[in-house]
């Protein structure tokens, strides 16, 4: 039964070589002539060829082009786009990351098997041009910042809450492009990675989003049966917003200022803008993301700074907050006075929500975030949705007995597509306790501000009281009677003595809150589906997890009673006819749907017979599912007993 080893590199397939060193730039063909037809900064510095016929030309001259042509599938090795300078927008400004968004090549049509290798010189009608951005040496950067921070097209100003100038860290002044022969040399020598300075000092490289990107065959070319290797995964905007949420939320700040305080540790700013206005709680504020020195989750903490605590029972009010269980306000933790910062701050603490917007930022465009700039018409079925969720938050808060109070679109936060969340309760509370207002007189007031809210996310515009009537009139022309008489009873105030429930204002919207209801269903259902595939991918995974740790073990390489005998011997040998099947000229054959439907049929046991051979093809086997499954549990079994690790 014993069977003879091949080295492994035997099996490699026999791809061509990886070519030295970075091709010369004047060699190749400028991307834009090929998408295009024609480059704009051909006579701005572009450095690249934009001359095709001195490409048919060199078609002559191996090194440069052949290779490039001769290529596999999904070539990586394509020649880089980099130009030999890039030009630095403005002095001060440190360039922001942008590999992440690099166009990806993604030959249409080319499927797994049956591609044929792309060549320069075939016509451009072989890339998806839909997919690759043109590029723009003087703005590369930031424009392709601004896809990749996922602004609308709303946004006009990249969103970018961790600008890394404002932090001073040090970002490599060119582009990274993980694909240059270059940059992998340098990562297989360590130097790029593994820098002279401690690796939690290294600026993080970039997550490489893009090297997940969906690529060919594209749905439409395929019958109704079959499936993409996506359709396994999750779908890639979940994925990548989810990595984005990840990594803000594990985001430290290296040669940080910021001080630790008593139970809150590594903090780091979230605010956009260094230009704090102390209009909203008359106190300048900021807000940090923080660890918690107790439990070790995450807090956004909001300060107001130079605030001096004159009364105790001011910041005991806060402790009323905690009642307040609701999915559009921000959950209130704690509340406390600390010299930490060099002054007297007072510190909130809160849940927190990565990667959120403020309502202001996401729906006002422009520098100034409380100017007069117009931008995209918010729809009337997110109008609604807003009214609802802000119902919502307010019948919670005034069942508690207490008031919202603050309903700036500064402080009302979009945490997901649409989802609102009230993000400064009990600020005011805390700052103007002195004042002693009743708390039937707030809470009519939330209306108001409430009203006040919708008007200004509707007419794209702060309103001030003095423009309500004008801004109501606006909201008329855009939306519907219904939408701008809504909002006209929250903005005028009930006749004394009779007061305003948001009971009443609920029954007014029933309509909006059933099918705002429903849409909950369907996201939940959604998400309800897209949970069971990963299920399907946890179970796999932990299959794998098993396999591996079982098949060719170096430490037991001598004992032929462990690696190639018995039931160990049928294993590896599954594993190279799940994992390294080869068609009949020896080239690897990679199919997902071979290895799923192998493990998925693995962790059923069924009984289907599978037929295995040796590598030197002396050996068959023919064993069911089920056989092989005992066997994995057996020989999973046998390594956890005590008596074989060695290590
Ligand atoms: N609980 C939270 N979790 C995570 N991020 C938050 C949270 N609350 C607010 N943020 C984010 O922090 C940033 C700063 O919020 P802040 O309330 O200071 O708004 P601002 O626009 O800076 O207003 P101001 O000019 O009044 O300071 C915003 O991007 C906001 O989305």
């Amino acid at each position: 039964m014993a069977a003879t080893r091949l080295q492994p590199e035997l099996r490699k397939p026999s791809g061509s070589p990886r070519p030295k060193g970075r091709e010369n730039a004047k060699e190749t063909l400028c991307r834009n002539v090929l998408i295009y037809g024609h480059c704009r900064y051909e006579d701005q510095g572009c450095a690249f060829n934009h001359d095709p016929n001195k490409m048919s030309s060199m078609s002559s001259q191996p090194d440069a082009v052949k290779k490039v042509a001769s290529r596999g599938t999904f070539n990586v090795d394509s020649p880089s786009f980099t130009p030999s300078t890039l030009p630095t927008t403005s002095a001060g400004s440190s360039i922001p990351s942008h590999t992440a968004s690099a166009p990806p090549f993604t030959p249409r049509g080319l499927n797994s098997g049956t591609a044929t290798p792309a060549s320069l010189d075939t016509e451009p009608a072989v890339f998806n041009p839909a997919q690759i951005r043109e590029f723009t040496p003087q703005n590369y950067e930031y424009s392709q910042a601004v896809a990749a921070n996922g602004a609308g097209a709303d946004s006009q100003l990249p969103y970018d809450p961790f600008p890394m100038s404002a932090v001073g860290q040090a970002m490599p002044t060119t582009q990274y492009n993980p694909y240059l022969e270059e940059t992998s040399n340098l990562a297989n020598n360590g130097a790029a990675f593994f820098p002279s300075q401690p690796a939690y000092t290294a600026p993080a490289q970039p997550l490489q989003y893009h090297l997940y990107a969906p690529i060919g065959p594209h749905r439409e070319d395929l019958l109704a049966y079959q499936r993409l290797t996506h359709d396994f995964f999750m779908p890639e905007k979940t994925r990548e917003d989810l990595q984005r949420k990840a990594e803000a939320t594990l985001q430290v700040m290296p040669n940080s200022q910021l001080p630790t305080l008593d139970n809150f540790h590594t903090l780091v700013a979230l605010d956009t803008s260094h230009q704090k206005s102390a209009t909203v709680f008359g106190f300048p504020g900021w807000l940090y993301k923080s660890t918690s020195s107790k439990n070790g989750k995450m807090y956004c903490l909001r300060r107001l700074e130079g605030y001096r605590l004159t009364n105790e029972n001011a910041i005991r009010s806060v402790k009323d907050w905690r009642r307040v269980d609701n999915g559009n306000v921000v959950s209130v933790i704690d509340a406390f006075t600390t010299r930490a910062f060099g002054d007297s701050s007072l510190i909130f603490v809160t849940d927190y929500f990565p990667l959120s917007k403020t309502l202001a930022e996401h729906h006002f465009s422009g520098t100034n975030r409380y100017g007069n700039r117009v931008s995209a018409t918010v729809p009337e079925k997110v109008l609604w949705s807003y009214i609802v969720q802000m119902a919502s938050a307010i019948k919670a808060v005034h069942a508690a007995n207490l008031a919202a109070r603050c309903m700036d679109p500064s402080k009302v936060i979009l945490t997901d597509k649409n989802r609102i969340r009230l993000s400064a309760c009990s600020v005011l509370d805390v700052v103007q306790f002195e004042a002693q207002r009743p708390l039937t007189e707030l809470q009519q007031e939330d209306f108001l501000h409430f009203g006040r809210l919708i008007l200004s996310i509707g007419t794209n515009n702060l309103v001030s009281t003095t423009t309500l009537k004008n801004a109501v009139d606006q909201l008329g022309r855009t939306y519907t009677a219904e939408l701008r008489d809504t909002v006209a009873w929250l903005l005028t105030p009930a006749q004394a003595p009779a007061t305003k429930s948001i009971d009443d204002f609920l029954s007014g919207i029933s309509s909006h809150l059933v099918s705002a209801f429903d849409n909950s269903l369907h996201a939940i259902d959604t998400q309800m589906s897209e949970l069971s595939r990963e299920v399907e991918n946890g179970r796999l995974f932990r299959l794998m997890a098993k396999l591996g740790t079982i098949n060719e073990r170096p430490e037991y390489e001598g004992d032929r009673n462990w690696s190639e005998n018995g039931e160990r011997y049928m294993l590896k040998l599954f594993r190279d006819y799940v994992f390294h099947q080869v068609d009949a000229d020896g080239r690897p054959v990679i199919d997902l749907g071979h290895i799923l439907t192998c493990l998925n049929k693995l962790d059923a046991g069924i009984d289907e017979k599978v037929s295995l051979t040796s590598r030197d093809e002396q050996t068959t086997f023919v064993v069911t599912y089920r056989e092989l499954k005992k066997q994995v549990m057996a020989a999973f079994a046998e390594l956890q007993k005590p008596s074989k690790g060695r290590y």
